[in-house]
C-alpha cells in the first residue's frame, strides 16, 4: 500500500458505518503494488514463485515434424485412389532422437517411432496396428489401407504447440508445475522471479497461551499464528513467527515498531475491535496510518489495513474463524499484490453449488458461511452450512471444504438455489 490518505475517513464520522468488501478490494487493487525485488532461480526452485519477466520462446515447439504414434511414415499421395490398400517398401527405421538425413523415393515408407523426426518427403504416419507388415525376398514391405488415415495424420507439425517469439508465460504469474515445465520446453534453465515477501505474524492477548503450556483459568490456546503462518507460506511468503503480544500499548508499540523494519508486511490477530484492551489499532495509528477499519464482513468486522513505517499492516480479528476467513478474502490479495503477483484475481474463484438447506441471513454484512459439500440426490455436490457459524468455532472450518458467500443484500436462499462456493486453500493456494 502506498502512503495514502485513508479512503474510509468519511465513514469514521459515523461510528456504525462499515466499509463494504468490494470497496475495500477496489481500494487495495488501486493502492497495493509490488515491494519485493527480483532474483533469478533455477527452474527446479521456481515453482510457487512469482514470475518477474515475460518468457518468450526462442524456438518452435515441436522443433521438428515428429511422429505422434509408432507406425509407418509415408507420402499420402502415394496411396491409390481406388483399391483396398497400397504396398510400400520399408526402406528405413527412424527412432526418436535420430539425426540421420534420409531420402526416400516414391512407394517407400519408413518404420517410425513416437517422437522420431518425420522425413521431409513424408506427411503422414499410420499406426502399426492398422497395417500389415510382410517379409519378402526384396526386403520388408508394409500394406497400408487406402482409407482411414487422412493426410497429415499422426504427424505433429513444427510449431504446432508454440511459435518462436510467442510469450509463453507472463510477468506477475504465480508459477505452477506446468508453468515450470513450459519454461523447460522452450529451453530455459532459470527464471527471474520476485523475492519472497517477508511477512511477520503476531497473535495478541493476555489470555492467549502457547500449546504445550498448562492452561490457566481464563486462558485459551493460541491457534491463530499456526493458521496464519501456514496460509502466508502457502502464498509463497517467507514468514516470521513473532509470538504473542500482551494487551499493553507500550509493549505492542515497541514490538510493531521493531518488526516494521524487518518485514514487508505485518499481520496481527486480535486486539483490533473497540474494547479498552484492544491496543493494536491505536498503536498502528501512532506509528503509521490505518487506511481501512471496520468492514461489512462476517466474520471479521474489525479488520484493519494500514502501514507501520514502511511495512504494510493487516490487523485481523482474534476470533480464529474470522482471522482465517478474512485472510482468505482480504489478506490474500494484499499479499499477492505486494509479492508481484499482479496476474492473480483480487478475489478467489467461486463455483455455483446448490444449497442443501434454506440459508437465512439477518444482517447487511457480506457473510462467508463455512459449508460441507455433500452428495445431493443427483450425485452432485450441494452445500450444507456447519451447525455453528460463530467466529470462534474452529470446528466449522475443519469440518467442511469451503465457504459460501452471501452478498450484503441477500437475506434468504432457498434449498436448491445456487450459491457461490469458494474452496478452502490447500497447502499451496
Ligand atoms: N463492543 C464491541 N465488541 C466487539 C465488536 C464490536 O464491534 N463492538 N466486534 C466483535 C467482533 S465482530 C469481533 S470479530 C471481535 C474481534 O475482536 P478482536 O479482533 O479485538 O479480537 P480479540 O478480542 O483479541 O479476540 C477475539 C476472541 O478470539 C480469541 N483469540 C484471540 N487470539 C487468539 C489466538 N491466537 N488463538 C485462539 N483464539 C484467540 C480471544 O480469546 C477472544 O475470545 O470483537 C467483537 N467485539
Ligand atoms: O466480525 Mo465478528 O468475526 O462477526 O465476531
Amino acid at each position: 500500500m502506498s502512503d495514502v490518505k485513508a479512503v474510509g475517513n468519511d465513514v469514521f464520522k459515523a461510528p456504525d458505518a462499515l466499509i463494504s468488501v468490494d470497496r475495500a478490494l477496489a481500494f487495495l487493487a488501486g493502492q497495493v503494488s509490488p515491494v519485493v525485488g527480483v532474483e533469478t532461480v533455477p527452474l527446479a526452485e521456481a515453482c510457487g514463485r512469482i514470475l518477474a519477466e515475460n518468457v518468450i520462446s526462442p524456438i518452435d515447439s515441436p522443433p521438428f515434424a515428429s511422429a505422434a504414434m509408432d507406425g509407418f511414415a509415408f507420402r499420402h499421395a502415394d496411396l491409390p485412389t481406388a483399391g483396398a490398400e497400397a504396398t510400400f517398401r520399408v526402406s528405413a527405421r527412424i527412432a526418436a532422437g535420430s539425426r540421420e538425413r534420409l531420402t526416400f523415393g516414391a512407394g517407400e515408407a519408413a518404420r517410425i517411432f513416437t517422437g522420431a523426426p518425420v522425413p521431409a518427403e513424408f506427411d503422414t504416419v499410420v499406426m502399426q496396428e492398422n497395417c500389415r507388415v510382410e517379409a519378402t525376398a526384396a526386403g520388408e514391405v508394409v500394406h497400408i489401407p487406402a482409407t482411414g488415415t487422412p493426410v497429415g495424420k499422426h504427424v505433429r507439425q513444427i510449431g504446432e504447440d508454440i511459435r518462436s517469439g510467442a510469450v509463453v508465460l507472463r510477468s506477475g504469474h504465480r508459477l505452477r508445475p506446468q508453468d515450470v515445465a513450459m519454461a523447460a520446453t522452450v529451453g530455459r534453465t532459470g527464471l527471474a522471479v520476485h523475492h519472497r515477501l517477508k511477512v511477520g505474524v503476531f497473535s495478541t492477548g493476555d489470555e492467549v497461551i502457547e500449546p504445550g503450556q498448562p492452561l490457566p483459568p481464563g486462558g485459551i490456546y493460541s491457534s491463530n499464528r499456526f493458521s496464519l503462518i501456514a496460509l502466508a507460506r502457502g502464498l509463497g511468503c517467507e514468514v516470521g513467527d513473532l509470538g504473542n503480544l500482551p494487551d499493553r500499548f507500550d509493549a505492542t508499540r515497541q514490538a510493531l515498531a521493531e518488526a516494521s523494519g524487518r518485514y514487508d508486511l505485518l499481520i496481527t490477530a486480535g486486539g483490533v475491535s473497540a474494547g479498552g484492551e484492544d491496543h493494536v489499532r491505536p498503536v498502528v495509528e501512532s506509528l503509521g496510518v490505518i487506511h481501512l477499519w471496520r468492514l461489512a464482513i462476517k466474520p471479521g468486522k474489525p479488520t484493519a489495513l494500514g502501514h507501520v513505517g514502511k511495512a504494510a499492516f493487516i490487523g485481523l480479528s482474534g476470533y480464529p474463524v474470522a482471522a482465517q476467513v478474512t485472510f482468505m478474502i482480504l489478506a490474500r490479495p494484499v499479499i499477492l499484490r505486494l509479492s508481484g503477483a499482479l496476474a492473480e484475481p483480487m478475489s478467489p474463484w467461486r463455483f455455483p453449488v446448490p444449497a442443501a438447506v434454506d440459508f437465512v441471513k439477518t444482517h447487511g454484512r457480506r457473510e462467508f458461511l463455512r459449508v460441507r459439500l455433500e452428495a445431493g440426490p443427483d450425485g452432485r455436490p450441494r452445500a450444507r452450512p456447519h451447525a455453528s457459524q460463530e467466529s470462534s468455532a474452529v470446528a466449522s472450518l475443519v469440518d467442511g471444504q469451503g465457504l459460501v458467500e452471501m452478498k450484503e443484500d441477500v437475506r434468504f436462499v432457498k434449498a436448491g438455489d445456487l450459491v457461490d462456493f469458494i474452496p478452502y486453500p490447500t497447502v499451496q493456494w
